[in-house]
């Protein structure tokens, strides 16, 4: 099955496009695990983001289609995060668990391969090192830095997530700028539809989805219709300011075809006013179950 039927078919299974972004920030960890860290060794801070990460995949794991790891808090505590992230992504696989890993790689072709050889592909007997189901894909170094992402995904089905229109306030200082009449991110979506185009699933998507950002409505449906053959990765739902009606219509006519990130909002819920925990903290999970409960029934309403 490739990578686009089988989230397309998660969603269906769970009711649900919450995709769970699992950002760990040590200041932020429930107290409990935040105890456990002392001083500055990072060893015991990765011991901590593995213990927080795995708990709340569990905790999310009959609610939602899919997780995404963001790479850069893991990196940020050296090999020992590294380690973490690769328990954190087989951990999230045998939950069953699509698994996005946000690394937003690419380099020339042949290095592109490298970063597609190390992450793609989640089972037997073409997983990849990382065992990851997909992976978010920068593509300012052009189409050949793509094709060879495309080419793992067909072998191993899994799928990409291409940068197209990113939710941060200065993502258009680049990607609205024209040349020959057309903008960046409408360039970058004719390249995702042609990469598509021969690799297309019953349902019609293939296995190069696009990132588009919550925190831009009127482009989100623009790319949508440009981009009918990708499964959209919408961030900036919740702490970025989008909400349920900014990110509707990137939903197919069967409410497929999309997933909505959300991290903080869901991992730190225990912060949240709305959510009280007890004063140790000691009941967090309940507020990350609660929180991604509401987020379903927002999304759904
Ligand atoms: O590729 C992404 O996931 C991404 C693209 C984008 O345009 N904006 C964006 O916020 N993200 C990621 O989505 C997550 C958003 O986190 P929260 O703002 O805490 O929900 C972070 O991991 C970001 O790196």
């Amino acid at each position: 099955m490739t990578f686009a039927t089988r989230l397309n078919a998660a969603i269906l299974r769970t009711g649900s496009v919450t995709c769970v972004g699992l950002d760990p920030r040590l200041a932020q960890l429930p107290k409990p695990l935040r105890d456990l860290v002392t001083g500055d060794r990072k060893d015991l801070a990765a011991a901590a983001y593995t213990q927080f990460c795995c708990e709340i995949i569990d905790v999310v794991a009959d609610l939602v289609p899919c997780v995404k790891p963001q790479a850069a808090f893991f990196e940020q505590l050296g090999p020992a995060g590294m380690v973490s992230l690769g328990e954190v992504i087989s951990h999230a696989n045998r939950a069953g668990l699509i698994v996005i890993t946000d690394g937003k790689r690419n380099d020339i072709g042949s290095t592109a391969t490298a970063y597609a050889d190390a992450y793609l592909g989640s089972s037997e007997p073409n997983r990849s090192p990382w065992g990851s189901d997909s992976l978010t894909v920068s593509p300012y170094l052009g189409r050949d830095s793509l094709e060879p992402f495309v080419e793992v995904c067909d072998l191993r089905a899994a799928g990409i997530f291409v940068l197209v229109k990113t939710s941060n306030p200065g993502g258009g200082y680049l990607q609205d700028l024209s040349v020959d009449g057309k903008t960046i991110y409408q360039s970058v979506a004719e390249l995702v539809t042609e990469l598509n185009r021969p690799r297309l699933d019953a349902d019609g998507y293939g296995p190069v989805g696009a990132v588009v950002g919550a925190t831009y409505p009127e482009q989100l449906v623009e790319l949508r219709k440009a981009m009918p053959h990708s499964i959209l990765l919408v961030p900036g739902f919740g702490a970025q300011g989008g909400s349920a009606d900014d990110v509707r219509a990137a939903l197919d006519a069967n409410g497929t075809g999309a997933v909505v990130n959300s991290s903080r909002h869901i991992i730190f819920a225990h912060k949240r006013e709305e959510f009280s925990v007890a004063a140790d903290e000691s009941n967090w999970q309940d507020a990350v179950r609660a929180a991604t409960l509401q987020m379903n029934e927002q999304l759904k309403g």
